[in-house]
């Protein structure tokens, strides 16, 4: 499937709920705390955060005015599947800003989980899940953008990616509000994709989005540096690397250009 718009932004996907909260600690966390009673798949978007999260524990600068929401689903499948849907999210996300950004923005898609605009940082994917060994009981996956402002570059690790906002790159500004709407409806039809098709489409439709795709690429993990080409993902969105070792596959790890 191509990019194609996500359309009316007054649209909405048919059986998912949405909460508009002024305030919470950190979607994430809230999610985790009304999941149980949950029937349906539900987007929490709060207008502030005070404890919002980024990945490996990592504080996440968002300001009012910039994009903070979870959707709280129950997927079926174990965890390794439930994990896809940081593809989902990021071709959604990729969908949602072309529409709000126009053709002029340059969206690329960051392994494993960062959308670049302009190939700066302006959004970032956060998957939680709860459940007993093969079994997910909820699917927690957070979505922060940069829709107004962007953190300084002092307030990230000194080799990241430098961050961007959508207002800063395109001076085009959207509520929040508003930018779920455009989000929800891409991330039902990638949803959909996943669920007809497997991971295969989505895999393909990531693949053509990929920032650094064929180039070096250096990829950190808990115990190593691993450099190389950036060859694809696989099957299961490992990350693959042609090292001069070698062919590695590579399942979690933070990546650098
Ligand atoms: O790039 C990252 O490190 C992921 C950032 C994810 C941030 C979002 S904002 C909404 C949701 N609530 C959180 O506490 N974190 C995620």
């Amino acid at each position: 499937m191509s990019a194609e718009r996500t359309g009316d932004p007054s649209a909405w996907p048919e059986g998912v709920a949405r909460h508009v909260l002024a305030e919470v600690d950190s979607t994430n966390s809230e999610a985790q705390r009304l999941a149980p009673g949950l029937t349906q798949p539900t987007w929490i978007l709060a207008r502030r955060q005070t404890a919002a999260r980024g990945r490996r524990g990592r504080e996440w600068i968002s300001p009012e005015g910039n994009f903070a929401a979870t959707l709280v689903m129950r997927p079926t499948g174990d965890p390794a599947r439930a994990a896809l849907r940081s593809f989902v999210a990021a071709l959604a996300l990729a969908d949602a800003l072309e529409t709000v950004c126009g053709p002029g923005a340059t969206l690329s898609l960051k392994w494993p989980n960062d959308v670049l605009l302009n190939g700066g940082k302006v959004a970032g994917i956060l998957l939680e899940s709860a459940g007993r060994g093969a079994d997910v009981s909820h699917l927690a996956v957070g979505i922060g953008v940069n829709l107004v402002a962007a953190p300084p570059r002092e307030a990230v690790e000194p080799e990241a990616t430098l961050p961007v906002s959508v207002l800063g790159e395109t001076g085009v500004r959207i509520a929040p509000e508003e930018f779920l709407a455009y989000l929800a409806n891409a991330f039902a039809r990638w949803e959909a994709q996943l669920a007809t098709y497997g991971f295969g489409p989505i895999r393909t439709a990531w693949l053509a989005r990929a920032a650094k795709l064929g180039q070096r690429i250096t990829a950190r993990t808990a115990s190593e540096t691993i450099e190389g080409t950036f060859e694809t993902i696989a099957e299961d969105g490992a990350l693959v690397i042609a090292t001069s070792q070698g062919r590695r596959n590579i399942p979690a790890a933070d990546v650098f250009f």
